[in-house]
């Protein structure tokens, strides 16, 4: 099958013949190892590795091939003969030692290598996760983090991060209800990523875009800038108290910098209105361990997602292709959904059966995307900023009535998993 062919091809990991007739073996205490004919077995704590020798030279740590101070390679890697092999090696308890052909030895610990070989990468998750139904959320009782701690102390932040990274969602309460606040507490977590929506965005149902979020029309379960290339990392959204300014509001008024300076705050009375949050990792999960075809169409199909804006005011054009999942081939792991059949475009990359099984897989996914139990429903209120991993986990609002204002913006997320990693989280 086409797609079988790439992924098996993908998973291969050792070469057809690999295991060559003069084979050295040696033995540490806990570790044990061979020099086959073109690549190492090395068995540590239970583990079996593989080493390709060019991989062991280019990764070599000693002080004329890497600087520890920048973490970055001296090495020339295109220097190295693709054919080399070590003509001395042993190993103590910790290390493994390897002395190349013009006698440079390296020096590696077991561990290391334990840690950075493919069958180490393979066997655990890059990101660590709790998959979701509201049940699950709910019984979690995560709590949300409070802004006057969240602002101050690291380790609330590293909590919050840890949420966020676990359950794609989390929450600071306490928040003062305005513009800048929601910058300042999405400041603490990323950098802002500035689209064409704006840097911080105040949006209600005006018209003032040429897109439905700009409406009181309900929305169904999606992610946002899928149309981009790397649609953004997370979002963070507050909603904002109606203001005087608010309730004489004329449309795409608000978007002048002046009116964001009102804060005489009135409780604006409407009906609808609340927030849909559903986990996609966790309906991609669900597709996996019933129809690993489905799944593995949805991770192959490279689908286009396209934004067309022509108002006056406002003129944009973003194309951003890639399958609806996004997994790691070295262990099968779902690190992004792209789902939004708003925004989806033609599909005109795969020949019509494909297509055809491709649709499918897709009903399968909204399937699980659309299970009552795995609905989350909020309702935002002023002071609470929810921030959504928008790579896992996607947003959807019911239908209101009356004024609603949200405030909020994107982030990177590079820059977000930057600082879980910088607080020692795993990211
Ligand atoms: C959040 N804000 C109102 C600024 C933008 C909404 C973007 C809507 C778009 N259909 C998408 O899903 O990406
Ligand atoms: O109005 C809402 O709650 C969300 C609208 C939306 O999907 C968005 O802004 O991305
Ligand atoms: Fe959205």
């Amino acid at each position: 099958m086409w797609f079988t062919r790439t992924f098996n091809r993908l998973r291969g990991c050792v070469r057809p013949g690999a295991r060559g007739s003069h084979a050295e073996s040696a033995r540490g205490s806990s570790c044990s190892y061979q020099l086959l004919h073109d690549f190492m077995e090395l068995k540590y704590e239970g583990l079996v590795m593989h080493f390709d020798y060019v991989w062991l030279r280019d990764h070599c740590r000693s002080a004329s091939c890497f600087n520890t101070k920048t973490n970055q390679r001296n090495l020339d890697t295109a220097s190295i003969e693709l054919n080399i092999r070590p003509s001395k090696s042993k190993v103590d308890e910790q290390h493994l030692y390897l002395t190349w052909p013009d006698g440079h030895v390296t020096r590696y610990s077991l561990s290391w290598l334990a840690q950075n070989s493919y069958e180490g990468q393979k066997r655990s998750a890059v990101q660590p996760r709790i998959l979701w139904s509201s049940n699950i959320y709910s019984s979690a009782q995560v709590p949300s983090a409070r802004w006057e701690k969240f602002m101050s102390c690291d380790e609330e932040l590293k909590i919050f991060l840890n949420h966020l990274l676990l359950y794609g969602i989390a929450f600071v309460e306490d928040v003062p209800a305005t513009l800048e606040a929601t910058e300042t507490v999405s400041q603490r977590v990323s950098l802002i990523r500035e689209t064409m929506y704006g840097r911080m965005w105040n949006f209600t149902s005006d018209f003032s875009r040429g897109d439905t979020a700009y409406t009181k029309l309900a929305l169904d379960r999606h992610t946002d800038t899928s149309y981009f290339q790397e649609p953004c990392g997370a979002r963070a959204v507050e909603n904002r108290l109606a203001t005087h300014f608010d309730l004489t509001w004329s449309p795409g008024s608000w978007s002048s910098p002046k009116f964001q300076l009102v804060f005489h705050c009135l409780r604006h009375e409407g009906t609808g209105g609340r927030t849909l949050m559903v986990d996609g990792f966790h309906a991609a999960d669900r597709v996996l361990r019933q129809t690993p075809e489905n799944f593995e169409l949805l991770s192959r199909v490279p689908i286009k997602h396209e934004y067309i804006e022509k108002l006056s005011e406002h003129q944009n054009h973003m194309i951003g292709v890639g399958p609806v999942l996004n997994v790691y081939p070295w262990n099968n792991e779902v690190y992004m959904i792209r789902y939004n059949n708003y925004d989806r475009s033609v599909i005109n990359t795969v020949p019509h059966d494909v297509v055809q099984r491709w649709y499918t897989a897709h009903r399968h996914l909204t399937t699980e995307l659309r299970r009552a139990e795995n609905e989350l429903w909020v309702k935002l209120k002023p002071g609470k900023v929810v921030f959504i991993d928008n790579w896992r986990v996607l947003h959807g609002r019911e239908s209101f009535t009356g004024l609603r204002q949200l405030c909020g913006c994107y982030l990177t997320r590079d820059d977000m998993l930057n600082t879980a990693r910088s607080l020692g989280l795993q990211a």
